[in-house]
């Protein structure tokens, strides 16, 4: 007979058959480092300077899951090393002017890191110390819960101020995050909010005004999560987001074929490039 947490695997884990080819483990440990405390690990992001999820960082950060789940982890709090960022999102040269396998292989591993996060068992904390655009924003929503670092770092999903649209398991995140009306007006929009906005609407769950509160902060948060019985509160959260992520289960394959396409337009092409060209004017 199956247990309850091989019924529970098996609704809403199958992605995990599902196995892209992933660097190894020692050329990925540069990327992401992982502390073990007593009972949960701190994973932090250190991909100089911006953390842009690059293909060798999502799947370092895929691969760090798999380890510390593999190690019996029961919780991390997931943050960063790079001074004010937490993460500026996709790393926007992987879209522009790709190879077709790159670019394949790219969001394929965003898939997996997405399911893997959003679907994990372990409880999960983003301290967010620094900025958080679209991807950097949908690593955080994973998370279970968000204290975020007060001051002039932003968060949200800004995909449409870069001519691209966020795909639906983005959308269902926000939703699932701040609802429907927030997240009609704010993917429309582009919004990034400042830490006393995302508070105000949901989008984090704490502020903190420094690194030292922000720590302790996010420890006492994940002692909270991991008081609970552990199959009760994974279950639990299934009941928010097994929907999307039976969605983007399902539909990988067209949600893939879907993204490639619509990257290699000439428009988002265009667009991409005019963004970059404006990131690096900045400098
Ligand atoms: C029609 C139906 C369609 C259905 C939909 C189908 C498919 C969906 C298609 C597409 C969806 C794709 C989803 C994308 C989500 C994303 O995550 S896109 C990325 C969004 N990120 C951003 O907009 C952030 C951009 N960066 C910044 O705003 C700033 O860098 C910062 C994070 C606020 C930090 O500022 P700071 O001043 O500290 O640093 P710099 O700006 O000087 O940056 C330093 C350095 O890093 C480079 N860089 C920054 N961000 C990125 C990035 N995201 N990717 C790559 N490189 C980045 C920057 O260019 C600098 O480089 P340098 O000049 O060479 O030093």
């Amino acid at each position: 007979m199956m247990s309850v947490t091989s019924i529970a695997r098996n609704k809403v884990l199958p992605f995990l058959r599902k196995s892209t080819k992933m660097q190894s483990t020692a050329s990925l440990s540069s990327l992401v480092k992982l502390e073990e405390k007593q009972g949960y690990a701190v994973v932090s992001m250190q991909k100089t300077p911006v953390n842009s999820l690059s293909l060798e960082m999502i799947q370092a950060l895929s691969q760090s899951l798999i380890e510390l789940e593999k190690n019996k982890c029961k919780g991390i709090i997931l943050t960063s090393a790079c001074p004010g960022i937490f993460s500026a999102g996709l790393d926007i040269r992987e879209m522009y002017q790709p190879t077709d396998d790159r670019l394949n292989q790219f969001w394929s591993s965003l898939q997996t890191l997405w399911l893997q996060l959003y679907g994990s068992k372990m409880a999960t904390v983003a301290l967010i110390n620094g900025h958080a655009p679209a991807g950097g924003c949908l690593l955080a929503m994973c998370c279970d819960s968000r204290i975020m670092l007060n001051g002039k770092s932003k968060i949200g999903l800004n995909e449409t101020k870069l001519g691209i649209v966020a795909p639906s398991w983005f959308k269902d995140t926000f939703v699932n995050t701040i609802g429907v009306r927030q997240s009609e007006r704010a993917l429309q929009l582009g919004s990034l909010f400042s830490p006393e906005e995302a508070l105000k609407i949901g989008l984090v769950d704490k502020l903190v005004p420094d690194m030292e509160t922000a720590t302790a902060v996010a420890e006492a948060e994940l002692k909270e999560f991991l008081q609970i019985p552990g199959m009760a509160r994974y279950l639990s959260k299934m009941k928010i987001r097994e929907a999307a992520i039976k969605d983007l289960s399902e539909t990988r394959e067209a949600d893939l074929n879907q993204f490639v396409n619509f990257a290699k337009t000439d428009a988002v092409q265009k667009g991409l490039g005019l963004y970059l060209q404006s990131l690096a004017k900045k400098n």
